[in-house]
């Protein structure tokens, strides 16, 4: 018996101890169960960092996305508009293209006289002195002796002058009976004519053809748009690539130096200048000297219109051509260009009567036509001094001055 207790005594013993070995496993078991806890824990700690980070950075791809897409959205944008800007611009020059060839057609059906007209509006327009020309002959149905005494009325009061009306009208009259004209409208064509042949002139161009200087002597009474016609043709020839050299030889006002100068600047010209009251003289010999060191093409020289008496006049114009010619050569070409305000009627002949006895003119500047309804002054001066009119002044811009032609000018005015 005690045997067997002691049996299961040592069992239960062996229980124990199993017992207990089994409970330090369990209890090691769930030390590295709650580590293994643990490192879940922290494993699905990072977890969330890491889609926290993740969801950030998401974020920011989707921003840097929407960026991208909002810079090319932008560049599309830009691109569309600067493609609209070039669709405009391209319409703009082709509207101006069509513009462009619709005046340069109507300028050709007009002939170049059509921008003439335009500037010369007065003389032409319905009370200017060829409109009042035109009606004489439209409105009536015989040709007698009234009409062409109307006709001699309206030539005198255009500033034809007396003279040269009664002549027009003489050789209109044979002309008429020459070619048997019945039509009063038909003789307005043959007026046309005769008035034209009056003005043909030779030598109308300038010339300016020396090798090396060319020199331009540019008279006239004050006030009559000496300073801005040197302006107008020293611009016109720097255009022409030349180089233009202006003497300021009107030394009677500070103000007329001053002008010039500023006409100078405008052109693009070089000037020489002294100061008021100077001599001319010198003033010539200075630019001449100047225009040549400078290897100019052209000198323009300006001169006095405010001397008293034909005689003084005469002095001093005599002193400077004396210059030029030295400077130049005897006979040596050089021009002498009246210039006479076409608004001052006869005054004008009177003055190129005077200048042409004092000095041997090469022509005529008629200026400030754009302002007068008269005109007749063009062919008093042409028919009586016989000497050409080369321009004629039609505005005070710088680009108003034509080269006198014959025959745009009669279109112009009778057309
Ligand atoms: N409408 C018109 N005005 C003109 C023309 N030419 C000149 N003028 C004007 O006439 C005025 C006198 O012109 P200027 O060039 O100063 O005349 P100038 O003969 O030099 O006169 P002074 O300097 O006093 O000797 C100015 O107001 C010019 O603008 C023209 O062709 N048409």
């Amino acid at each position: 018996m005690f045997k067997k207790i002691k049996k299961i005594f040592k069992k239960e013993k062996e229980i124990d101890k199993e017992i207990k070995e089994e409970l330090e496993k369990i209890k090691e078991f769930e030390e590295v169960h709650e580590k293994v806890e643990e490192t879940i824990k922290k494993l699905e700690e990072e977890k969330t960092e890491f889609e926290d980070l993740k969801e950030k950075v998401q974020e920011l791809d989707k921003k840097l996305e929407e960026e991208k897409a909002n810079e090319v959205f932008e560049k599309l944008e830009k691109e569309k508009e600067i493609r609209e800007t070039e669709t405009k611009i391209m319409a703009e020059k082709e509207l101006v293209e069509k513009k462009e060839n619709e005046l340069e057609e109507r300028a050709k059906k007009k002939g170049i006289f059509g921008s003439l007209k335009e500037k010369l509006f007065r003389s032409v327009s319905k009370d200017g002195l060829f409109g009042k020309i035109k009606t004489l002959f439209s409105g009536r149905s015989i040709i007698d002796e009234e009409m062409y005494e109307e006709l001699e009325d309206l030539l005198i009061q255009s500033d034809i002058g007396m003279d040269m009306t009664l002549k027009i009208v003489k050789k209109l009259e044979e002309k008429v009976k020459e070619l048997k004209i019945k039509e009063p409208e038909k003789v307005y064509d043959i007026l046309k004519e005769v008035m034209k042949e009056f003005l043909i002139r030779e030598d109308t161009e300038l010339k300016l053809d020396r090798k090396g200087l060319n020199v331009i002597l540019v008279v006239g009474v004050n006030g009559v748009g000496k300073t801005t016609t040197i302006g107008k043709l020293a611009s016109k020839f720097v255009k022409e690539g030349k180089k233009v050299v202006i003497g300021a030889g009107d030394t009677f006002r500070a103000a007329a130096i001053e002008q010039l100068e500023e006409w100078a600047k405008r052109a693009n010209a070089e000037i020489i200048k002294h100061s008021q009251g100077a001599d001319p003289g010198a003033v010539v010999f200075d630019t001449l000297k100047a225009a040549e060191n400078r290897e100019a093409d052209i000198a323009i020289i300006d001169t006095a219109g405010r001397l008293h008496n034909k005689n003084n006049l005469m002095v001093e114009l005599e002193k400077i051509n004396k210059i030029i010619k030295k400077h130049l050569g005897e006979g040596v070409f050089y021009e002498s260009l009246l210039v006479i305000d076409g608004t001052t009627g006869q005054n004008g002949l009177t003055q190129a009567k005077v200048f042409n006895e004092v000095t041997d003119l090469t022509g005529f500047v008629v200026t400030k036509l754009d302002g007068t309804a008269k005109g007749g002054i063009i062919f008093s001066v042409s028919e009586e001094i016989k000497k050409p009119i080369k321009f004629i002044g039609v505005g005070e811009g710088i680009e108003d001055l034509r080269k006198f032609n014959v025959d745009e000018y009669i279109n112009a005015i009778f057309e």
